[in-house]
This record gives structure tokens, C-alpha cells and sequence, in this order.
């Protein structure tokens, strides 16, 4: 995919914010566990969270594949402002603007797209993550509310989010089509959030377990139908899957620019290590897996962006770019030998935040069972 010049100035404009605004402060807070608000802030201002939202919603409505490319420069700024950014785009705008009524856009999706307030995607369950239609989260239709009662898992900015998208079960005797969507603000009585998780790495982005104690949810905030909850959940996963991968694909690019970098530097045997064929074969191999990825990536973008389906094409990129950026981040790690393993450089961080995009949105094995069934 080629670019056209809206997209490349969207692109350079993010990572001149991701050169100067995130990756000098990324190692402070992910040794202070700390969530990066100011910068959250400065990407508000930059229309990074509104840009799959049209205008008449408070978006700049740039489309997938800017979007992607602009994921891609803030994850190789920091990943967990990339993963902070993700999810409130492809799963906490994008159900609202195409489920929604004007009413849920106008209170929920304008201050969201305006980046003032953050959203955020609860599917899983302590007990439902693949199998994501064993939901227990109940929500029992009272008068003119629901009320919701349950626990929800791994659930990103849960507690700095001002909603939450929910999916309950409205009739247990339906299976996948008893399943419902709301949008409940976090200031809900009865919303908790019971944990916030000590993970491997991003650990400037909130995982949280959240339990609804008896939530009253207007009905006027339910999104859709009662019983497309499932079918909401999994069509906006999709588009979800496309920002985890673009997400993969800058992570692996920082790896590659450091260990690139440290390579044109360090010199061992009398020459810079890159003059040695095994690095330098080695650094091409990560430049040419990215490169892949990245176009798997920009062609599901784009295909969601033309309005075609892109469920086989987002679960390929999101398949691929996850797990090259693992082994790309590890052939950095390598480069920079000893040194890639301390804290003093950024390698053993981006190898710690990039291992999740096998995991979350969708395992690697759920993208194949995915890929797997439309063969
Ligand atoms: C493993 C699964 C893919 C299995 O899916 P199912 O077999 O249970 O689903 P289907 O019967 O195929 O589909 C149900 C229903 O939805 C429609 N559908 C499916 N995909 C799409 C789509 N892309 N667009 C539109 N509609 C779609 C399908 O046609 C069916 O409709 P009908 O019944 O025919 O009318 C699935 O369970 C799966 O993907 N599992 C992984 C779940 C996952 O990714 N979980 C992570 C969630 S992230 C989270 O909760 C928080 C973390 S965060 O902060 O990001």
C-alpha cells in the first residue's frame, strides 16, 4: 500500500510527538508504574483519539490506515500509550459510532473522540477469554434499567477510562444470541475495580478486574439490539485486531532502530559490529520482517477503510506482526549482547511490552482458528 500525502503528514506528525514526547519519559514510567496522563493529554490535543470518528462526532475521521501508521509511531514511542490509544479507538469509539444512536454519540462519543474522556472494552472474564461467548456477567432488565452483576478480566484503562463498554448476558437461554452490549460510565455505583494487575511489561497502561455489583445501566445505554452483543463484540474486534498489530510492528521497529543504532557504534575486532556479516545479515532479516508486516498491516487497514470485510486479513496481520515482533525484539536484545539485558537501554523493556500482542484482542491461536475456518 502506498500512502497518499494526508496519511504520510499524519504519520510524521506522530512521530515527531513520539521522538520528543514519549520515548524520553517511557523508562520512567514503566519503573514507576505510572500512567503517562500529561502525554495522554498532548495526544487528545493531536486527534489521536478520535480518528476513526467522523467530525459531525467530534473525530478527525483520518480512516484505518492512518490510523495504523500513526499506532505504529506512537508504540515505537512507548507501547503502553500505543495500547492505551488502540483500545479507545477500535473498541471503545468505534461500537458507539456504529451501534450507537444519535443520543449514545452525542453523550459518549463526542467527549471521547475528543480524547477528554478514555474508553474503554470489557469482554473477558476471569473465565471467558478465546471462548469469549461463556460470558456469566449477568444484567436483568429492571423497569427502565439493567441491572449488571459480575466480573470482568484483563480489562485495559479500567480505571482511568470514563466508560466502559460491557458485554452481559440478557437471556441465558439463547447462547450467543443472549448476549448484550452497554456503555456504563465508570462513575457508576457499584463499578469497582478490585485489582489492577503487576504485569510483565506496559506498565504505564492499566489492566484491571472489575466487578459489577448491582450497576443500574439506563436502558437508553444500551448499544443495539438486546442479543447482538456477541456479534458487536467480535466486529469491532476486528478493527481492533489491525491497532494490536500495527501496535507490534512500531515496537519491533524500535528494537530494530536501537539495535541498528548500538550496531553502527560498537565496535568489536577492529570495526563497527554492522561490518560483521552476521549482524548485518541479521539487522536486514529484522528490516525485512517488519516491512512484511507492516504492509499485512496496512492492507487489512485499508480494506476496512474501502468498507470491505478484513476478518481473514486483520487476523493474518495481526497473527504475523505479533509474533515477529517478538523474535525481532529478541534478535535486537542480541545485538547489543550483555547490554541488551540491562535497563540502561530500551531493548529488555520493548522485549517485556510487545510479548502481550499474542494475547490480547485474541490469541495467536484464536487469529489461526480464525484464518483457519475461512481457508
Ligand atoms: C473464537 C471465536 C472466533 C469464536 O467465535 P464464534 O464461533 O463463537 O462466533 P461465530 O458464531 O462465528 O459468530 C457469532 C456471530 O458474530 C458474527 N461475527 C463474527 N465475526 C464478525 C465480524 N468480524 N464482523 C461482523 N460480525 C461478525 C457472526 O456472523 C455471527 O453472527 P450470526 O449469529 O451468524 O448472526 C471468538 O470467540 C473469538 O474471537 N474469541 C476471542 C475473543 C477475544 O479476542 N477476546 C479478547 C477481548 S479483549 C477484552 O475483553 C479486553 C482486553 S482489552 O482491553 O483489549
Amino acid at each position: 500500500m502506498i500512502p497518499n500525502e494526508d496519511q504520510t503528514q499524519i504519520r510524521d506528525m506522530a512521530r515527531q510527538f513520539a521522538e520528543e514526547r514519549l520515548k524520553p519519559f517511557s523508562a520512567e514510567w514503566d519503573r514507576e508504574h505510572r500512567f503517562p496522563k500529561e502525554a495522554i493529554g498532548q495526544m487528545a490535543e493531536l486527534g489521536f483519539f478520535g480518528m476513526l470518528v467522523p467530525e459531525q462526532w467530534g473525530g478527525c475521521d483520518t480512516g484505518y490506515l492512518a490510523y495504523a501508521m500513526a499506532l505504529e509511531e506512537i508504540a515505537a514511542g512507548d507501547g503502553a500509550c500505543s495500547t492505551i490509544m488502540s483500545v479507545h479507538n477500535s473498541v471503545g469509539c468505534v461500537p458507539i459510532l456504529k451501534f450507537g444512536n444519535d443520543d449514545q454519540r452525542e453523550r459518549f462519543l463526542k467527549p471521547l473522540a475528543s480524547g477528554s474522556m478514555l474508553g474503554a472494552f470489557a469482554l473477558t472474564e476471569p473465565q471467558a477469554g478465546s471462548d469469549a461467548s461463556s460470558l456469566k456477567t449477568r444484567a436483568r432488565l429492571e423497569g427502565d434499567h439493567y441491572v449488571l452483576n459480575g466480573c470482568k478480566q484483563f480489562i485495559t484503562s479500567g480505571q482511568n477510562a470514563g466508560i466502559v463498554i460491557v458485554f452481559a448476558v440478557t437471556d441465558p437461554s439463547a447462547g450467543k444470541r443472549g448476549i448484550s452490549a452497554f456503555i456504563v460510565p465508570t462513575d457508576s455505583p457499584g463499578y469497582k475495580v478490585a485489582r489492577v494487575e503487576d504485569k510483565l511489561g506496559q506498565h504505564a497502561s492499566d489492566t484491571c478486574q472489575i466487578l459489577f455489583e448491582d450497576v443500574k445501566v439506563p436502558v437508553a445505554n444500551r448499544l443495539g439490539e438486546e442479543g447482538e452483543g456477541y456479534k458487536i463484540a467480535l466486529a469491532n474486534l476486528e478493527g481492533g485486531r489491525v491497532g494490536i498489530a500495527s501496535q507490534a510492528v512500531g515496537m519491533a521497529r524500535a528494537a530494530f532502530e536501537a539495535a541498528r543504532d548500538y550496531a553502527r557504534e560498537r565496535d568489536t575486532f577492529g570495526k563497527p559490529i554492522i561490518e560483521h556479516q552476521a549482524v548485518a545479515f541479521r539487522l536486514a532479516d529484522m528490516a525485512t520482517q517488519i516491512a512484511v508486516a507492516r504492509q499485512m498491516v496496512h492492507y487489512a487497514a485499508a480494506l476496512r477503510d474501502s468498507g470491505q470485510p478484513a476478518l481473514v486479513e486483520a487476523s493474518m496481520a495481526k497473527l504475523f506482526a505479533s509474533e515477529m515482533a517478538e523474535k525481532v525484539c529478541s534478535m535486537a536484545l542480541q545485538t547489543l549482547g550483555g547490554y541488551g539485558y540491562l535497563n540502561d537501554f530500551p531493548l529488555e523493556r520493548i522485549y517485556r511490552d510487545v510479548r502481550v500482542c499474542q494475547i490480547y484482542e485474541g490469541t495467536s491461536d484464536i487469529q489461526r482458528m480464525v484464518i483457519s475456518r475461512n481457508l
